[in-house]
């Protein structure tokens, strides 16, 4: 570890990752003792991005640098175990003829340790997610909820710069996905990690920094509180679980480009292009005829989907969305018009440089 790496903010892991034959081109960057998601929807491109990082797909082009130092580029790789880089993949790929013991165990054997000292840091780390007496098992005698605990102790006990977690709740049920995210939260408490999901949920729990993958690329980046709570595009705002109203700036009001006027609070200068961004739930929703509750801005467009959401069913219109009851969801079909509320007030925020 060079000194550098140990001062709070510095760079820690560097990347430019292109693999070309899965259309994936994207740049990132991450400090010391911080937590990047990945939010993007289903074959964005976030595993390969992982994989890359780790050294299981080699790179078509860029480069990928830990603590400064070069790990990979298109011409050269250091080895996977040689990388400092720990990755819990989806699938969890324990090893199904050892024991639980001997899985988490085998990172620091592979570092140099002996087989007692291996076995002692592997029934530590067995404790810590929980697993206290389970050593003896196999993986095949654990539920999924469990043998997730056992990757991430053994990703862990291999004590890695780096900590890579691909979709760390898939395939979980919803006690042991709770679970395992509590568990996941304490561990990633001053570690450098980068953990990839498409519930905006996880970007909300963990991160101090935002990527959206859209594509195989990176479309918007930076701070956690910057991305989820003033998203730029209507995609990233979806993966936030918000939605966009986009505008100019006009006599204190946003007003859109179909000419609706929605009240805001602050917001940059007339004539500047400015958002809003709103939470499904604050949205109403009205048929498009008839009277219209005060205090919204009410903006027409058709159902693009009915999206059920436990005790809830999320109406997507064209751009915007609306959480509302099951019942009045279901006296809707896709293709009907019908009147989304924006509540007057939200935070308007510029969307073009000053
Ligand atoms: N082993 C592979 N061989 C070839 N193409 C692959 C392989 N794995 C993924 N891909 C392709 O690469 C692209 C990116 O997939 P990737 O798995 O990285 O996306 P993702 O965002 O992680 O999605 P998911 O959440 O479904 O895992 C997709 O087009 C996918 O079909």
């Amino acid at each position: 570890m060079t000194p550098d790496a140990m001062t709070p903010g510095a760079m820690t892991l560097d990347c430019h990752v292109v693999v070309q034959p899965r259309r994936v081109d994207a740049r990132l960057t991450l400090a010391t003792g911080r937590t990047l998601v990945l939010l993007g929807a289903n074959g964005a491109g976030k595993s390969t991005v992982l994989e890359a990082i780790a050294g299981l797909v080699p790179l078509s082009d860029g480069h990928v640098s830990l603590d400064g130092r070069p790990l990979a580029d298109a011409r050269t790789s250091t080895p996977a175990r040689e990388r400092g880089i720990g990755l819990l993949s989806q699938d969890d790929a324990l090893f199904p003829t050892m024991s639980v013991r001997d899985n988490v165990a085998f990172g620091p054997r592979s570092r140099g340790a002996s087989r007692a000292a291996a076995r002692a840091t592997a029934d530590d780390w067995l404790a810590r997610v929980g697993l206290d007496g389970c050593g003896d098992r196999r993986p095949g005698e654990l539920s999924g909820g469990q043998a997730r605990r056992v990757a991430i102790a053994r990703a862990l006990a291999a004590e890695p710069r780096v900590l890579l977690l691909d979709e760390p709740f898939a395939g979980l049920d919803v006690g042991a996905a709770s679970e395992v995210r509590a568990l996941i939260s304490s561990l990633l408490k001053e570690r450098t990690a980068v953990v990839t999901t498409h519930d905006a949920l996880d970007a909300y729990a963990f991160a101090d920094d935002v990527a959206v993958v859209e594509g195989g690329r990176v479309v918007e980046a930076g701070a956690a509180s910057e991305v989820l709570t003033r998203p730029r595009t209507a995609f990233a705002a979806r993966m936030a679980a918000r939605v966009l109203v986009v505008g100019t700036m006009r006599g204190g009001a946003l007003v859109t480009d179909a000419g609706v006027r929605v009240p805001v609070t602050g917001g940059p200068g007339a004539g500047r292009r400015a958002a809003v961004a709103a939470r499904p739930a604050a949205v109403a929703l009205e048929g498009d005829e008839g009277p219209r509750a005060p205090g919204r801005a009410w903006i027409a467009e058709h159902v693009t989907a009915l999206e059920p959401r436990g005790d809830e069913v999320r109406v997507h219109g064209t751009s915007l969305a609306a959480d509302v009851d099951p019942a009045d969801a279901a006296l809707l079909s896709l293709g009907d018009r019908i009147a989304f509320g924006v509540p007057a007030g939200l935070d308007a925020y510029p969307l073009t440089p000053s």
